[in-house]
């Protein structure tokens, strides 16, 4: 691990592998570079992997009451000038994969590809309306407020019933994170925009996602692909909203050919 000034914001950072080939992954709110673990053996037989806890979690810097995917953006750019990467494929999911959209959009000439998994690229109301009462629980509560709604819905009931001890260790991971930063990030969930910005997308996207997915559904995340040049959306049985973790095998056969695996 290693802590990164970017000037304004230090990122916590991992690389791992040697790869001639850079990929980025950036978490989803609530989790930290952790969750890419069962990833990171077959990324790294092609990949140099870069990843980040998302400012305002894990241990990274919360720099800001607000912020919005233009720093989140930014700091992905701000790491790569650090880590002197000219280009690299880039893959998030949930916030990570929403952050992955704006990069194909507006920083298409540092990204060759991006895997977006698990997001939505908007929010329209009821979202946005949630993303206060969220804000609300965890001003009153903290994050053990809000920590049993999203295992919920981050992992399905059955594996969640067969895996306790990760579940264990995803509730610590959640409830480690800074309560301030985890707001933070829910303004810039609030402020979603980029729907309407993908046909503008200038490299490819692979659009993956849990069927069980409540908060980007396979509907959606079809959607986001037809309207995106070139657009795909895998469908990852068995699996909820952080179907990484949730369903790795098949994530992974998911993501192989579009990364070159
Ligand atoms: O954790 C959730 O409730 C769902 C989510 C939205 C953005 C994100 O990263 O996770």
């Amino acid at each position: 691990m290693s802590r990164v000034d970017l000037g304004g914001r230090v990122l916590n950072t991992r690389v791992d592998g040697k790869g001639d080939q850079w990929i980025i992954l950036s978490n989803s709110l609530g989790a930290d570079l952790s969750m890419w673990d069962d990833q990171i053996a077959s990324l790294t037989a092609r990949y140099k992997v870069l990843r980040y806890d998302t400012r305002g979690h894990g241990g990274s810097d919360t720099p800001g009451a607000m912020a919005t995917f233009a720093d989140l953006n930014g700091d992905v750019i701000a790491l790569m000038d650090h880590f002197k990467i000219e280009k690299a494929a880039f893959m998030g999911l949930s916030m990570g994969g929403m952050t992955g959209m704006g990069l194909a959009v507006d920083h298409a000439d540092r990204i060759t590809r991006v895997v977006c998994a698990d997001a939505r690229a908007d929010a329209p109301e009821p979202f946005r309306a949630n993303w206060d009462a969220r804000i609300a629980a965890i001003e009153a509560g903290g994050l053990e407020a809000i920590v049993d709604g999203t295992l919920a819905s981050w992992l399905t009931e059955d594996w969640r019933a067969a895996n306790p001890d990760r579940v264990a260790q995803i509730r610590a991971m959640v409830l480690a994170n800074d309560p301030q930063g985890y707001i933070a990030c829910c303004h810039a969930l609030k402020g979603l925009d980029c729907l309407r910005r993908l046909p503008e997308a200038k490299v490819p996207i692979l659009f993956v996602g849990g069927d069980q997915d409540m908060g980007a559904a396979p509907a959606v995340m079809q959607a986001m692909a037809d309207a995106t040049p070139g657009g795909v959306y895998t469908q990852i049985p068995n699996a909820a909203h952080v179907a990484n973790i949730n369903a790795p095998e098949a994530f992974n056969a998911a993501i192989a050919e579009f990364l070159g695996l």
